[in-house]
């Protein structure tokens, strides 16, 4: 196995985060407090916590789609918080997949088409985004598949090209907010399984908010947020 240098910067530190949302006729909510957590190159954390701890906040921090109120977001060392809204574009483009609960695929277009969209935005070329989308699709057993439109699909195989898109620029770190929520028990544990094998083959950090606490086990190191703070992990 690679083993990353011990010198080599995480690939995601949240480092003291927080954030917390106004409101009309009370105290600000505070969602994170202080949050920190390190993500080292190719290791897979499970995010866990109760129902409004602040994980899909801290998620969307992580993914650079918020800006936390306190503390610094680096990804592969690179402080965010500096970046303009260009810097930051440039790099989740560049560093970040993200899969969700809900696809959030493009309806018209082909399980392919989803997959070679965001490679084209990314700036490389037709050929070489399809022959990855394929390779991709292919990998997550979808090879039959990659012509049909989301709607042609099963609920676990949407998910699965929902994969397939997010890792199809090769991000450093993936990110996931509940992958397999919308999904029966025995599809969730398949689709789970390919996600994690799929996150291993590439050599991807992953960081994986979940419920299941049987999904959590599979993963490297389970980091638990009360409240709006790490508690362990
Ligand atoms: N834009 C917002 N404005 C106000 N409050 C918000 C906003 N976004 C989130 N919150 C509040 O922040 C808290 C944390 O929400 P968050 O969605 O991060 O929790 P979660 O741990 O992901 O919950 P769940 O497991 O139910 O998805 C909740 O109390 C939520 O109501």
């Amino acid at each position: 196995m690679n083993k990353p240098t011990e010198t080599a910067p995480p690939a995601l530190a949240l480092e003291a985060v927080e954030r917390r949302f106004h409101q009309a006729d009370a105290p600000p909510l505070e969602v994170l407090r202080r949050a920190t957590l390190t993500l080292r190159a190719g290791e897979i954390v499970a995010l866990v916590g109760p129902s409004g701890s602040g994980k899909s906040t801290l998620l969307q921090i992580a993914g650079l789609l918020e800006r936390p109120d306190a503390g610094r977001v680096l990804l592969a060392g690179e402080d965010a918080g500096g970046l303009g809204d260009g810097g930051r574009t440039r790099l989740r483009r560049r560093d970040l997949g993200f899969v969700y609960q809900y696809h959030h695929l493009l309806p018209e277009f082909s399980a392919e088409e989803n997959v070679v969209i965001p490679q084209m935005i990314a700036g490389i070329g037709r050929r070489a985004a399809r022959a990855r989308a394929r390779d991709l699709l292919e990998r997550l057993g979808l090879g039959p598949r990659v012509k049909h439109r989301p709607g042609q699909l099963s609920g676990g195989e949407q998910q699965r090209v929902a994969i397939a898109r997010a890792l199809a620029n090769a991000p450093r770190v993936l990110l996931a907010d509940e992958p397999t929520g919308n999904l029966d028990p025995k599809t969730a544990d398949g689709v789970f399984g390919e996600l994690l094998r799929l996150v291993r083959d590439e050599g991807l950090a992953a960081l994986i908010a979940t419920h299941n606490p049987d999904l959590a086990r599979r993963m490297d190191r389970v980091v638990t947020l009360r409240n709006g703070a790490v508690v362990a992990g």
